[in-house]
């Protein structure tokens, strides 16, 4: 019993003495200003109101444009002014903040950190990167992928809704515009990385097939999962105890979507193989360039010269990371652009005009007017000023010691930026909270910035894909049919909470086919 409270005695001493030697590294750090009270274990957690974006914008207000938090055991530094966020993402500094924090919520969904949007900087992100950058997703082909796939996808939704305007003969359709979008951009993605479309359905309300339907359900399951255990990042007691029993479901998703995406893996090496034997059988003239390929067409052909690094796991991983990333944010941010539009007939009606007199009604908008139609470029950008889908971009971590703005940043802080406020900040923007397309015409905007995709070697690299789905999408969408709102109250424009910005009610709207179109929508 003596052993015990002698024990005890030097335990409690050691930590005392430990706790003064923690307090006093960091006071002797310079850290930003922030807010001086802290709740026990939980630090400033409980300040924190949702939508976090918002929450944060009272801070800075109160101690500027650099300000420290403590979020559980973790130092959290918030960047909330353009100049700041550009000395982050420049030189030695966007290498010392490139990494991700590690989330224990999210480790097998990402494959234990494999996947590049988690993936600490270093020779797999780096490989992760070339691979999505320079393979995948460059302009180049953006610009393929644009005649073959966007555009038949686009056909194809532009179809269903011209067949279900027809059966309400001359009346306006009642459209779910969320759904119909999230379900284009994820075809989109889904014939990129894999080619399974062989059909189009004829049902006026479906628009995926059927490996995309899968894979949307699977996705499906994980978001709400990984909502719940996000709280075992800042208490980890609940993730031993497995509080909310979500632990075994999340690795029966995960394991369902691996299966899934293996499978097609290996239906894809099937499909190049049987190309190969009918080359090799003199089947002379079979395009197997890389150009012609899917995604994971494209990685497998890199596996053949260095199948240690490219393995079906890096594909896995890389192919469901592109999915996740890239379908939410292109159709939330293009209904956010419908939402304003309805909002704003006026702009609407000028983006019409735009492209009738570049396009006219003889033919649907392809990817080489996009460049005439700079007026619907300013309305994507006053979106993407407006609501950045991703409104603190991802979580950046510091990997030693560094200054941010002359202060003192810990290795292991997270660093984030508040790319909603920096958006609206009242110094750059003149009337910042109005939706006003016109700022961005004629390089109006020139010299201020605005970074929906981050910046910096973190930078998005799906922006070019992005932007040019939006255009087409967005392009074709208004060519073709008018839209209103559904009765006479404004389009609402709450936003939900969350790591990606969504609107708080699904949009659904009013569409008629134009007179102008009818022609060329009974054809298609
Ligand atoms: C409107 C559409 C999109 C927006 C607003 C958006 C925004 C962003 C943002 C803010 C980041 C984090 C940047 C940072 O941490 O500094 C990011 C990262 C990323 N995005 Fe996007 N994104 C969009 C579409 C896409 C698409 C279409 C893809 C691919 C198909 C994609 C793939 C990725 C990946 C892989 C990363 C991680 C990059 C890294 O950590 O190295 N995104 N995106």
């Amino acid at each position: 019993m003596e052993r015990f409270y002698y024990v005890a005695a030097v335990t409690l001493v050691l930590l005392v003495l430990l706790h003064r030697l923690l307090m006093k590294r960091t006071k002797r750090r310079r850290l930003p200003p922030g807010p001086r009270f802290t709740f026990p274990i939980l630090g400033h957690l409980p300040l924190l109101k949702k939508p976090i974006q918002t929450s944060l914008v009272d801070l800075a207000a109160r101690y500027g444009p650099v300000v420290h938090l403590r979020l559980g055991s973790r130092h959290a530094i918030v960047i909330g002014s353009s100049g700041v966020a550009k000395e982050c993402f420049s030189g030695e500094l966007d290498v010392a903040i490139a990494n991700r924090p590690h989330f224990p919520s999210l480790r097998e969904v990402t494959c234990d950190y494999s996947m590049p949007t988690v993936a600490n900087y270093g020779a797999h992100w780096r490989t992760m990167r070339r691979v999505a950058t320079v393979h995948l997703l460059s302009a180049h082909r953006v610009n393929i992928m644009s005649d073959n796939i966007i555009a038949r996808e686009l056909r194809a939704m532009v179809r269903r809704l011209a067949r279900a305007s027809a059966a309400a003969s001359g009346a306006a359709t009642r459209v779910e515009l969320k759904r119909r979008l999230f379900e284009l951009s994820h075809s989109v993605l889904m014939e990129i990385i894999a080619h399974t479309r062989n059909t189009y359905s004829d049902d006026a309300d479906e628009d995926m097939s059927k490996e995309a339907r899968e894979m949307k359900d699977i996705q499906g399951a994980i978001v709400p999962l990984v909502g719940v255990a996000n709280l075992w990042d800042y208490l980890p007691l609940l993730r031993w105890l497995d509080v909310y029993g979500v632990k075994r479901k999340i690795t029966d998703v995960v394991n369902r979507r691996n299966t899934f995406v293996y499978n097609m893996i290996d239906a894809e090496r099937h499909k190049l193989k049987q190309l190969e034997c009918k080359n090799g059988q003199g089947e002379g003239d079979i395009d197997d360039s890389d150009e012609k390929k899917s995604m994971i067409g494209v990685m497998l052909s890199l596996q053949k010269t260095e199948p240690d690094v490219y393995t079906d796991a890096f594909i896995n991983a890389l192919v469901a990371n592109l999915l996740s990333a890239g379908t939410e944010t292109t159709s939330t941010t293009m209904e956010w652009t419908m939402s304003l539009l309805l909002n704003h007939p006026d702009v609407l009606k000028k983006a019409q005009e735009e492209i009738d007199s570049n396009v006219g009604g003889g033919r649907l908008l392809d990817k080489n007017d996009i460049p005439h139609l700079p007026y619907l470029h300013c309305i994507i950008n006053e979106t993407l000023r407006l609501y950045p889908v991703v409104p603190m971009l991802l979580p950046h971590e510091a990997s030693t010691d560094c200054k941010i703005h002359g202060y003192d940043v810990p290795a292991g802080s997270m660093v984030l930026v508040n790319a909603y406020a920096i958006h609206r900040d009242p110094v750059i923007w003149e009337d910042p909270e109005e939706f006003r397309p016109e700022r961005f015409e004629h390089g109006r905007a020139e010299g201020k910035f605005i970074m929906p995709f981050g910046m910096g070697r973190r930078k998005c690299p799906g922006e070019n894909l992005a932007m040019r789905t939006m255009g087409l999408v967005l392009g074709v969408l208004l060519q073709c049919f008018d839209w209103s709102r559904i009765g006479d109250g404004e389009v609402d424009m709450a936003t939900g909470t969350g790591a990606i910005m969504f609107k708080a009610v699904p949009l659904e709207a009013l569409c008629k086919p134009r007179a102008n179109m009818s022609a060329l929508l009974q054809e298609i």
